[in-house]
């Protein structure tokens, strides 16, 4: 659907690139979860996605229509208008007629819960609602690659799994969707891919499922460091180990390998800072992998 090949960009008087060197390739049905530390190049590659941005450098391939649904972070909507006014607007701009312009509305409005606001002026709503309204905007839009920005910041927890359940409605459906978020669960949740940015550049480009393993594993972690004894025990019991920085990961053990380790543990200075079985979850993993930059 869509591929990039070394894309790259500098604002106007910027000494460094905000972005460069990236290389993506982008299917129908996938959900690419957009990731990286403030000012890592996520708001600037969806700025060369949607077209508000030229590349400076590489070029974006479209196979097919170009048909982008866009939920920005700033929103993006007519304050002085009603919720209801908002979205009839943008189905005009949109072009969306009969009984399709009825079903997109009806459904970005379930999609986001703003039944009881639709006659409530945009600059009247709470934060979250706007978001909300932001949300349903971008939705209302008939694509088959859907960007989101942020989307959720402010959101209550209740609205936000309405609007998590339709991202991943989309990817049912078989749109492609880039999801930029700082809150890991949301990501774990909705993406099977992994983008990580790091100043402008790829970090990592993986399947989510692959990065958190299938199979649950005894994650263990000292405040410092972990015990000088801890890997020859390990080595003894023949476990399959991974190196964390103050820790390991033991990927399967029986109860007898348990209660060896349990009673190894129990007999230490200093208690593990983490004991914890099963998947890692992927802030776990993304704080390892990003130098604990969240
Ligand atoms: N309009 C601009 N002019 C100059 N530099 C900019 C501009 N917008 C962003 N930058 C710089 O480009 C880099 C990437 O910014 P970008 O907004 O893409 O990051 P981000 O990953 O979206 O960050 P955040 O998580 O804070 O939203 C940063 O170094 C930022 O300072």
């Amino acid at each position: 659907m869509l591929e990039l090949n070394h894309l790259g960009y500098r604002y106007p008087n910027a000494q460094q690139p905000a972005l460069q060197g990236i290389d993506l390739h982008l299917q129908a049905g996938q959900c690419l979860g957009l990731l990286g530390s403030n000012g890592a190049g996520k708001t600037t590659l969806l700025s060369l996605l949607s077209g508000v941005l030229p590349p400076s450098s590489g070029a974006i391939t479209w196979q097919g229509e170009r048909r982008l649904g866009l939920v920005p972070q700033q929103l993006a909507f007519y304050s002085g208008l009603k919720v209801r006014e908002n979205l009839e607007l943008f189905a005009d701009l949109y072009r969306l007629r009969g009984h399709e312009r009825r079903q997109r509305l009806d459904r970005c409005i379930t999609s986001t819960a703003l039944e009881d606001k639709l006659e409530r002026r945009a600059e009247r709503l709470s934060g979250g609602e706007q978001r909300r309204l932001n949300f349903a905007i971008g939705l209302l839009q008939p694509a088959d690659l859907y960007l989101f920005d942020e989307a959720t910041v402010g959101v209550d927890a209740s609205s936000r799994q309405l609007l998590l359940a339709a991202v991943q409605e989309l990817v049912a459906e078989g749109k492609a969707v880039i999801y930029s978020s700082h809150y890991l669960d949301e990501v774990e949740r909705v993406a099977d891919r992994i983008l990580l940015l790091h100043e402008g550049r790829v970090q990592l480009d993986v399947d989510t499922h692959q990065l958190l393993g299938d199979q649950p594993g005894l994650f263990l972690e000292w405040p410092e460091r972990m015990p000088d004894a801890l890997l020859p025990l390990l080595g003894e019991l023949g476990l399959m180990t991974e190196q964390l920085p103050n820790g390991v990961r033991i990927a399967s053990l029986d109860v007898a390998q348990l209660l060896a380790i349990t009673r190894f543990i129990i007999l230490q200075p200093q208690a593990p800072s983490l004991l914890r079985f099963g998947r890692p979850s992927l802030e776990q993993l993304y704080l390892r992998l990003n130098g604990g930059r969240l």
